[in-house]
């Protein structure tokens, strides 16, 4: 299902969003990752590595551009703002402790997309002082305590993250913790989709893996 964009944008699909982690992906490699768990329906992907070089982190960025041409499935930056454009990226996400939004939308210009995390209401209150144009959609999280983010905030919860969402004028991503079995769980809590890294990277079959998430996220209602 996509969601509604920013004026003028075409519409975001975020249903089942992959957030890749070069350690999970293992000898198979993220770009071989990404393009079995595109074959399996994931509508989003996002670079994440906090670990490589900005130049290591292009040439990985560019390997993944390669494997997403022609899918219309969107690559999305973590962190590092300054290396959308080289990479030839759809956009960037952004954290609290990351570039602040407005200052990652004027270096991305108007086209590009921009996610911002909140883990609480008041973190979306303090955004909606933001002009609403600045972002495209909130990543939410965590859901659940995950390992794959040492020092992450406070689980919400299926019933906190509906105190997010419904106060929320951008379209919300759920993260942390998610797998098949708690995917469903998130349904019909105003959310636009669900963000994966260990369901996905870590899986034997990312493809499989990326299809049963979609089928267990359905349209989210
Ligand atoms: C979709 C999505 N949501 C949340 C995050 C977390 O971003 P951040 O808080 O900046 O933490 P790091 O990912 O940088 O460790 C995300 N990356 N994607
Ligand atoms: C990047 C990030 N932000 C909040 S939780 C998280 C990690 C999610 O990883 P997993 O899907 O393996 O729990
Ligand atoms: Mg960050």
């Amino acid at each position: 299902m996509s969601t509604p964009a920013r004026p003028g944008r075409a519409p975001l699909d975020l249903s089942v969003y992959l957030v890749t982690d070069t350690g999970m992906c293992g000898a198979r490699g993220v770009p071989a990752t990404v393009e079995a768990a595109v074959a399996g329906g994931v509508s989003v992907v996002q670079l994440r590595d906090h670990d490589l070089t900005d130049e290591e982190f292009v040439a990985l960025g560019r390997q993944v551009r390669e494997v997403l041409a022609g899918t219309g499935v969107p690559l999305i930056v973590d962190d590092r703002v300054h290396l959308v454009e080289q990479i030839g990226a759809d956009g960037a996400h952004v954290g609290q402790r990351d570039v602040p939004a407005a200052d990652a939308r004027s270096a991305l210009g108007p086209d590009r997309l921009l996610g911002l995390s909140v883990s609480t209401p008041q973190q979306v209150r303090t955004a909606i002082d933001l002009d609403p144009g600045v972002l495209d959609y909130l990543g939410v999280g965590p859901m659940w305590a995950t390992a794959t983010k040492p020092g992450h905030a406070d689980p919400l919860g299926p019933d906190g993250v509906a105190e997010v969402t419904v106060v929320s004028p951008w379209p919300c991503v759920a993260i942390g913790g998610i797998d098949v079995a708690r995917a469903p769980r998130l349904r019909g809590r105003g959310l636009a989709g669900i963000a994966v890294v260990s369901a996905i990277c870590a899986a034997s079959d990312p493809c499989a893996a990326a299809a049963e998430l979609r089928r267990a996220w359905g349209d989210g209602s």
